[in-house]
């Protein structure tokens, strides 16, 4: 993993929503810390997975790197060059997010075929009609579908189809990074299954980089490369995904591990919902007003005073990054 370049950057990302006015009066907890400086990098041909409870920040992440949300501080970079927060043209292309739920993705009343010549259209990259047809039937077939899919309308699509057809319209436009918000969560086992494959092959054959967001552990875990687990807006622990999803050192990373139910730790069991793991574990603080020092020491069983007062620099520890003052004794106690 020495020689890792990397393709996409996120440098010290922050992302703090003002909520709006209420009764004309603004307290001091009126700034949700969605994101709270997140680092990461992902390679080309690398699947990064991003884990972690609901409202821990990983959608806002993935609208950052698409350009689709601007961050109240640091940058995304690609190939080492900043992307414009608001990007346009090829910038636009470069990085694509493709959202959770693959039914919203197209508009009901026009076909699949208007779906995916549209955006060649809108960046000009096919010359007539016979490219834009040429172009989108190789992208269909690449997703594992057929020329008879151009035709249809989106409601004619099974969940599986719709995921991958949302796969191929993203992949249409040449994008080099593919950002993957609960690619799977929405569909059944043996959908998940194929939807898996599929990512591992485009990563091989285009050289992707993509960032998954998933709170399906299981997924991560057969998915990716590297894996961030994120706790209220930071990340806890990064590293190789046979480590950070087996053996983690963070405590909250090995309890967030240690509520995955028996069912999510085989092969083909259905996942749990986000709700029912955090409901396993406890209380989330509020993003308004996050704790101070360590944001999970209220809930750590290792909280000394330093926690909960000074925040924990990542520091690498056994093949990952981890962020805790205590991570070897945490270590020593696995
Ligand atoms: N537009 C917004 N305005 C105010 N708060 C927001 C906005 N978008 C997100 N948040 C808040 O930011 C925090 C992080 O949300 P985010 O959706 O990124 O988390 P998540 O880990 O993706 O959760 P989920 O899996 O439930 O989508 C949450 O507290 C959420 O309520």
């Amino acid at each position: 993993m020495t020689d890792r370049e990397p393709l996409l950057t996120a440098r010290h990302l922050r992302r703090h929503f003002t909520l709006p006015r209420t009764l004309g009066k603004r307290g001091p907890g009126d700034r949700v810390h969605a994101v709270e400086d997140v680092s990461f990098d992902v390679a080309a041909g690398e699947i990064l997975a991003i884990v972690g409870e609901s409202g821990c920040g990983k959608s806002t992440v993935a609208r950052m790197l698409a350009g689709l949300s601007e961050p109240t501080a640091g940058t995304v970079e690609l190939d080492g060059r900043e992307l414009p927060a608001h990007r346009d043209g090829k910038d636009q292309r470069l990085v694509q997010l493709v959202t959770q739920n693959p039914r919203a993705a197209f508009n009901r009343r026009r076909g699949i075929r208007h779906a995916l010549h549209q955006p060649l259209r809108v960046h000009g990259l096919a010359a007539d009609k016979t490219e834009r047809e040429r172009l989108a039937l190789e992208t269909v077939r690449r997703v594992g579908l057929s020329d008879e899919h151009l035709d249809r309308m989106p409601r004619d699509l099974s969940g599986g189809e719709l995921a991958r057809m949302v796969l191929a319209r993203a992949l249409l436009v040449g994008p080099r990074v593919l950002v993957l918000d609960e690619p799977t969560a929405s569909l059944d086992a043996s959908v998940k299954a194929t939807v898996v494959n599929l990512l591992l092959r485009l990563r091989d054959e285009l050289g992707l980089a993509i960032v998954v967001i998933t709170h399906e552990i299981d997924i991560a875990r057969r998915l990716a490369d590297r894996a961030a687990v994120m706790y209220l807006g930071r990340i806890a622990e990064i590293g190789a995904a046979s480590h950070v999803l087996h053996t983690p050192a963070h405590p909250y990373a090995r309890m967030l591990l240690a509520s995955v139910p028996e069912p999510d730790r085989g092969r083909t069991g259905p996942a749990r919902s986000d709700d029912a793991v955090s409901g396993a574990l406890g209380e989330v603080p509020s993003a308004v007003a996050p704790p101070p020092g360590c944001a999970y020491h209220p809930r750590c069983p290792l909280a000394t005073q330093e926690c909960r007062t000074e925040v924990p620099v990542p520091r690498l520890l056994a093949g990952a990054e981890v962020a805790c003052h205590h991570a070897e004794e945490a270590e020593v106690a696995r």
